[in-house]
């Protein structure tokens, strides 16, 4: 008898499914930013990483097990392309590929990415055929609109992480020009995650107060207090980023993680994420862009009608041309 033996009597099989699997695609800044936020704020106790780049991938692995005292969670990774490890995950994150260079937008990426999608999305659909798809990768929004394409999947279980991180970034604006908590301001960003973004001002509020009641004038080119730059601030912001560190991580993680736990732990919490929206704002083809959705275990439950302003439907429909205009070039 083995010391094992000696120390313990097995009394039954150790149970190896886990109902909050995840599996993050992309090992790189933004994949482990969202592994390492799911890990750290126990969104998952179960979470399965693939990646192309080996070396890196099994090193993040490593690591991130040196930790597991601090985590109590299974990590585990696929060598190479093997997607057997991300089996039966209820909830896949794409974040594989490409990433902007200074002075490339995120819809530069497009065809790039496309190629990257067709090699990860029938794999996760394999291995995981009940799970919910988030698409972060970018251009995201088209990316998504792809991934529903190549998964077969019905729209309610994909979607992209969209204008979550956008609107993080408008509350955040906002509360620092009025000094109170980000959470506290309640305003959204739709529309594209990136250049035509739409910022809903006719909605901002504070308190239970709307800031255009108070100013009128708020998100326009007449406000002499000018708010709109804000817009501009959150437009800017990647690119700010990028500039200065290459890269953006650690809000899209958090980010992530967020949206992961609304499904995980079945909210019914009301997120901006991107979704299909044909029928909805006057758009008439099939494109995702982000809407606030209701987020739980089967996906996307509703979206809710924003009751846009006239001049805030048109960014919309801007949008949305946008995105039809650049998808209508790719090959999938
Ligand atoms: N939606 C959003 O809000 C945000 C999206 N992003 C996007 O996320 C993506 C990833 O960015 P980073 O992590 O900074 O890039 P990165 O270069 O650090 O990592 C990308 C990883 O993808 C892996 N990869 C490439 N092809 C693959 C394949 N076929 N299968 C598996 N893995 C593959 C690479 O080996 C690499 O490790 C980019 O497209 C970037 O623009 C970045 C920040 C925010
Ligand atoms: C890069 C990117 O999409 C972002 O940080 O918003």
């Amino acid at each position: 008898m083995g010391t094992k033996d000696l120390l313990m009597n097995i009394i039954s099989e150790t149970c190896d499914t886990n109902i909050d699997k995840v599996t993050v695609v992309g090992t790189g800044d933004v994949g482990m930013a969202c592994v390492f936020s799911i890990l750290a704020q126990g969104v998952s106790s179960d979470v399965a990483m693939v990646d192309l780049n080996e070396n890196k991938m099994m090193g993040e692995l490593m690591d991130l097990e040196h930790g597991r005292l601090f985590l109590n969670a299974k990590i585990s990774a696929g060598k190479g392309n093997d997607y057997s490890v991300t089996a039966g995950s209820k909830v896949c994150v794409i974040t594989a590929g490409v990433r902007q260079k200074e002075g490339e937008s995120r819809l530069d990426l497009v065809q790039r990415n496309t190629d990257v999608l067709k090699a990860i999305v029938p794999n996760l659909v394999k291995y995981s055929p009940d799970t919910i798809l988030i698409v972060v990768s970018n251009p995201a929004d088209i990316l998504t609109y792809v991934t529903w394409k190549l998964s077969g999947l019905p729209k309610h279980r994909v979607l992209g992480s969209g204008t979550n991180l956008d609107s993080s970034r408008f509350r955040l604006f906002i509360s620092q020009r009025l000094g109170v908590a980000p959470e506290s301001v309640h305003g959204w960003i739709l529309g594209e995650h990136g250049d035509s973004s739409v910022a809903v001002w006719s909605g901002v509020n504070v308190g239970g107060v709307r800031l255009k009641e108070l100013n009128p004038a708020i998100g326009t080119d007449n406000d002499p207090e000018n708010w709109k730059s804000i817009h501009k601030q959150v437009v800017d912001a990647a690119y700010e980023v990028i500039k200065l560190k290459g890269f953006t991580n650690w809000a899209i993680g958090l980010s992530v993680a967020s949206i992961t736990k609304s499904i995980l732990r079945n909210s019914n919490k009301i997120l901006p994420v991107s979704t299909y929206i044909k029928g909805m704002c006057g758009i008439e083809h099939e494109v995702f862009l982000s809407m606030p959705c209701t987020l739980g275990r089967n996906g996307i439950t509703s979206v809710i009608d924003p009751h846009l302003a006239e001049e805030e439907r048109c960014y919309m429909k801007f949008s949305a041309a946008k995105m039809v205009e650049t998808a209508s070039g790719i090959k999938f």
